[in-house]
């Protein structure tokens, strides 16, 4: 539980950004000062008015009344510019923490967003940063203002008379003790509410994700029971903080009973002393006014200070997750042309104790290719996941032009291996920013020259705006295949030393896969290329085998010695896959 107030967590997590505003911060301060010299001067001049003397002149008394009126509108003005400027710094440097904190989630390993789903990292992202911009504004803007504000009313009315500065004082120490010791009161109403927020959009985005599935296997209705189920268990916890809000409420409002007693007590006994005059009696009741209106708003805010203790938590998780892939130093760079790649006794599981890799050893010359055959499960996506280091590997190495993976750059790296697998990602975005990943550098010719490669120049010919035509996210508009075959245009872009291909045309018809077929043989010479495919027919023109199963390797030769001899599994597994297509 957090018991402190966060005002020091919130400084950490914002301050760094909140220095590039120097400037309005100290603009905001100078009006800081205004609005208080304004707000305290009118209650004097009314004071002024009301003890005018009789004989006094007309025009001495409207230019009271109007030096009111214009004091009245400025501070009006003023609580406007400051209110603009603090929700502006608030947000821009919220900004900034959003976009930390999505470099953050995207630096992280593929095992974190098997861990929370988009809607869940939406909430955080967004909704808890949201939470933090507006907690500047409202809470250190006002609560500031307001905190100031208390002190010079308190002081004022210790120059009317010492006996009402007193009273106050106590009064106000009163408050403090009364609000320090409720202030976590109803903080974990609230952290549950949060979490309860995060469950809520994680379902959401989960549904929205696999809207298709859900729809095709008739779970709709089990999707909303679900959030049925969700916003049922959501209400009570909302009723719950609700309720604690009140609570405190009730605590403020009979404090600021209190104080409207004691002033009135201790106004009666000075003006029975005659100790003050009428206007003196006025301007202290204003002044009186005054210090609970910083109390009242401090009680507000304090509702927003919980929810920013809850958000920073929320917030501070995040950042506390550390990628599981460390940053390679970068002092080993992957030189150009195809690249050798070598696992050393590798044993991987996804969880550290249930290996699904086991003692791999395996080389695979520059420019060579070699098909991974096996059955579903038995490790063969497993071992391109290790080649990109989108998982490190529990025991062993892997090297990829005789360099350990781990001592090179990620972007560096992924940008010499690429990938397709059946999994293809559409953005919302242009055919030429979804071929290049948004590097205006790649002129268009060669991305012409690859799709016509590809076989894909029928397509692209009735494109309506050519490279400039939008395509949808996740693809809409395309056929599965087509999406493929643009993740193939995707890769060979790149340029890549290695190229693996997972299942890669999986989703292609067999006359697309034939046609395909010519094209990546001449894209992939040249090039290291490892494919893995059920389908073994479309393994015929690689130069090496590898057979997987359980995660061990049981036959890894040249594709030639494997077909020579017909005991090998690689020809059992062949003779096997004509029966079956035969039938
Ligand atoms: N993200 C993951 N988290 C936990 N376990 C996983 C994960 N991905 C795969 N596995 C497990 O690791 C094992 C090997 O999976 P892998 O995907 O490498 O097999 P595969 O041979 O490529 O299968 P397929 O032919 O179906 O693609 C399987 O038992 C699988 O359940």
């Amino acid at each position: 539980m957090w018991t402190k107030i966060p005002i020091l967590p919130y400084f950490r997590l914002v301050g760094p950004y909140l220095k590039q505003h120097k400037r309005d911060l100290v603009l905001l301060v100078l009006l800081l000062i205004l609005s208080i010299g304004a707000q305290i001067t009118i209650p004097w001049l009314l004071k002024t008015y009301f003890d005018s003397p009789s004989d006094a002149s007309l025009q001495s008394l409207l230019l009271l009344i109007g030096l009111i009126m214009v004091l009245g509108t400025a501070y009006q003005l003023l609580v406007l510019v400051s209110d603009y400027i603090g929700e502006h710094v608030g947000w821009s440097a919220a900004n900034r923490l959003r976009s930390r904190l999505m470099r953050h989630c995207l630096s992280q390993d593929i095992s974190f967003f098997h861990r929370y789903n988009p809607g869940e990292l939406l909430d955080r992202v967004d909704g808890a940063v949201n939470g933090l911009a507006e907690f500047f504004y409202k809470f250190v803007v006002r609560f500031t203002n307001n905190v100031v504000l208390l002190l010079v009313a308190l002081g004022l009315l210790y120059t009317i008379h010492w006996s009402i500065g007193a009273v106050m004082t106590a009064f106000i120490g009163l408050a403090a003790v009364v609000y320090y010791r409720l202030r976590d009161y109803a903080l974990p109403y609230w952290v549950r509410v949060g979490e309860m927020s995060s469950a809520f959009f994680g379902f959401i985005g989960e549904q929205l994700t696999n809207t298709e599935d859900t729809r095709s296997s008739g779970a709709s209705g089990y999707a909303m029971g679900r959030l049925k189920t969700l916003l049922r268990n959501w209400f009570p916890l909302h009723m719950e903080a609700g309720y604690a809000f009140s609570v405190m409420w009730m605590q403020s409002m009979m404090l600021l009973g209190l104080s409207t007693i004691l002033t009135f007590a201790v106004s009666a006994w000075l003006w029975h002393t005659g100790t003050v005059s009428a206007g003196t009696l006025y301007m202290l009741m204003l002044y009186a006014v005054m210090l609970v209106g910083p109390i009242d708003t401090i009680r507000i805010e304090l509702g927003a200070l919980q929810r920013a203790s809850a958000n920073i938590e929320r917030i501070r998780q995040l950042f506390d997750i550390r990628p599981a892939i460390e940053e390679g130093a970068g002092e080993e760079v992957l030189q150009e042309g195809p690249l050798s790649a070598e696992f050393r006794e590798v044993t991987f599981g996804y969880s550290p104790h249930e290996p699904v890799l086991h003692g791999i050893g395996l080389r695979l010359a520059a420019g060579q290719s070699l098909g991974i055959v096996g059955r579903t499960g038995s490790g063969k996506s497993s071992l391109a996941r290790l080649l990109l280091r989108l998982y490190d590997p529990q025991q062993g190495s892997v090297l990829l032009d005789g360099t350990d993976i781990r001592r090179v750059k990620l972007t560096q790296l992924r940008q010499r291996v690429g990938i397709v697998t059946q999994d293809v990602q559409i953005f919302k975005g242009s055919v030429r920013d979804n071929l290049t990943f948004f590097n205006p550098a790649v002129p268009d010719d060669k991305i012409e020259a690859v799709l016509e490669d590809l076989g894909l120049a029928s397509w692209y010919a009735e494109l309506p705006e050519k490279l400039d035509t939008q395509l949808e996210a996740g693809g809409g508009g395309l056929s599965a295949g087509e999406a493929q075959l643009l993740a193939f245009a995707r890769v060979f872009l790149k340029e890549p030393g290695l190229v693996i291909l997972d299942e890669a045309s999986s989703r292609l018809d067999p006359v697309t896969e034939e046609k395909l077929e010519q094209a990546v043989r001449k894209l992939l010479s040249g090039r290291t290329a490892i494919v893995i495919a059920h389908r073994l027919q479309t393994l015929r023109h690689v130069d090496r085998i590898l057979v997987v199963e359980d995660g061990r390797i049981i036959e890894h030769d040249s594709q030639a010695a494997l077909l020579e001899n017909p005991d090998s599994r690689y020809s059992q597994l062949l003779r096997q896959s004509f029966r079956n297509s035969s039938r």
